[in-house]
């Protein structure tokens, strides 16, 4: 990889993308295309008012932010694409992300936050869809045509072009500059916090009773000992008499739930995939590893008192330091499955607005010969959103549950040119369709489980939810 760090100086940066693309056609003669990434630092602005200011429901858009962190990051269009499906996803991700970024050429601020070549990332908890025409498809990996980023009061902004011999690189240079400016002009400007369920017309697409029957199902098949866990999902269908608002529910979501990834991507048939999960996956950082274990749950209390009692019970339960360990083990032999080495925080408590989780932060040094891609393939899905043992629970899930899990509880992130990245899990989430929208949340079901207190314990996270879409 070539880093040609040159600063794009503001009087004439036009004529030097222009010229930097010349250069880069002459030379690329006899190669096939060829990644450019133009870095450009700015004056801070919010990625999610760039979303709102200058991107069509049309184009595609992936939108991923870490509130609490004062971190977000907005991909907008696509420069190349892949989207494939089946157990090899994950490596033929990995292998399209290696291919494009082995000569990819860094042009502009290449020492800033988020600068360079980046690809979005989506998966669906299965690797085949029930149904033909999958909305999202099982994998799919881009890299935009702009990118806006921000980290707490640094932002870039990625132009990425293919260099080829069509390539016109005086038009290019001015398509590219002219759309900086319009990202630069999007000014920093507070999005209306419009908070409110009234309009929402409500209709359980799975059940309850259903949900029920499943849990007391389940339960027979952990007593027989087929099963230590499975989760459970519930989806619930809500409309709107007028289409639901992206941004606003975005912002409903980063403010009610700061400590959360608030994440956003959409498909070319209308539908947006949005929530607010607070599981990460894994993060891998200059080859530090971190991973979470997140399960185990019960709500907030009212008061303090009630708060401090719900947690001190949650901490010592019997059946939810089990469902944690589950989960907890499961990654740790995963991990070390692929040569890694394992270390574990005590097991703390993650609060959430109106629910409480068991939470363990997992660490590893990661060797390089070890992709981001390689770590998500061996952990999802993890037996905090499938079961122990994965496959039968997984099964079991397809047994069930009446709807397509399609991304809920699925990776959700992006990898950089150096393999550095981040993937939430997709949970607490939901599809948006114009006046309608699919809610999903689950419950790990495990022995002394009951089938009335998980149906709570999904409603409630469904609440967090409903809280949010406008
Ligand atoms: C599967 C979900 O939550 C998981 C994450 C945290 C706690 C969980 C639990 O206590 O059941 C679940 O394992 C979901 O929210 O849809």
């Amino acid at each position: 990889m070539t880093i040609t760090p040159c600063r794009l100086d503001r009087a004439q940066n036009q004529t030097a993308i222009a010229q930097f693309l010349a250069t880069c056609k002459r030379a690329n003669l006899r190669k096939s295309s060829q990644i450019v990434s133009i870095s450009l630092e700015i004056e801070p602005i919010d990625p999610l008012a760039v979303l709102q200011a200058i991107v069509r429901p049309d184009q595609r858009h992936f939108y991923f932010e870490k509130s609490g962190q004062q971190e977000a990051i907005l991909a907008i269009d696509t420069t190349i694409e892949l989207k494939t499906e089946g157990k090899n996803r994950f490596v033929e991700a990995k292998e399209f992300i290696r291919s494009a970024s082995t000569n990819a050429i860094q042009f502009g601020d290449s020492e800033t936050p988020f600068s360079g070549t980046h690809f979005f990332c989506s998966f669906s908890f299965f690797d085949q869809p029930l149904q033909e025409n999958l909305s999202f498809p099982s994998a799919s990996v881009f890299l935009p045509r702009w990118q806006v980023s921000r980290q707490a009061d640094r932002c870039t902004i990625v132009a990425n072009v293919v260099i080829d011999q069509t390539l016109d690189p005086e038009r290019s240079s001015a398509q590219i500059w002219q759309k900086f400016q319009t990202i630069r002009a999007v000014k920093h400007q507070a999005i209306d916090l419009a908070i409110g369920l009234n309009k929402l017309a409500r209709k359980d697409f799975s059940h309850t009773n259903h949900f029920k029957k499943s849990v007391l199902s389940v339960l027979e098949s952990i007593q027989k000992k087929h099963l230590h866990k499975i989760v459970l999902a519930h989806a619930l269908d809500v409309t709107l008499p007028i289409p639901f608002n992206l941004v606003n529910s975005l912002n409903n979501l980063r403010r009610l739930y700061s400590n959360c990834y608030i994440f956003s991507t959409n498909n070319s048939q209308g539908q947006t995939f949005i929530g607010a999960s607070p599981e990460r996956l894994v993060k891998i950082h200059n080859q530090h590893l971190e991973t979470d274990a997140l399960a185990g749950s019960a709500p907030r209390g009212k008061t303090a008192i009630e708060d401090i009692q719900l947690a001190d019970r949650l901490l010592s339960s019997q059946k939810e330091t089990h469902e944690h360990q589950v989960v907890i083990d499961f990654i740790t032999r995963h991990l070390e499955e692929l040569g890694l080495n394992t270390q574990r925080s005590s097991a703390r408590l993650l609060q959430l607005p109106n629910i409480q989780h068991l939470h363990t932060p997992i660490r590893a040094t990661v060797p390089s010969r070890v992709h981001l891609l390689d770590v998500v393939a061996k952990l999802h899905p993890t037996p905090a959103v499938a079961g122990a043992p994965r496959e039968l629970a997984c099964e079991q899930i397809r047994h069930y549950e009446q709807f397509e899990r399609s991304l809920y509880a699925a990776p959700i992130g992006w990898v950089d040119q150096q393999g550095n990245g981040e993937f939430a899990v997709g949970i607490r989430s939901a599809v948006l369709n114009g006046c309608h929208a699919r809610l999903f949340a689950g419950a790990g079901i495990v022995a002394g489980s009951n089938p009335d207190k998980e149906l709570t314990e999904v409603q409630l996270k469904l609440q967090a939810l409903l809280a949010a879409l406008v």
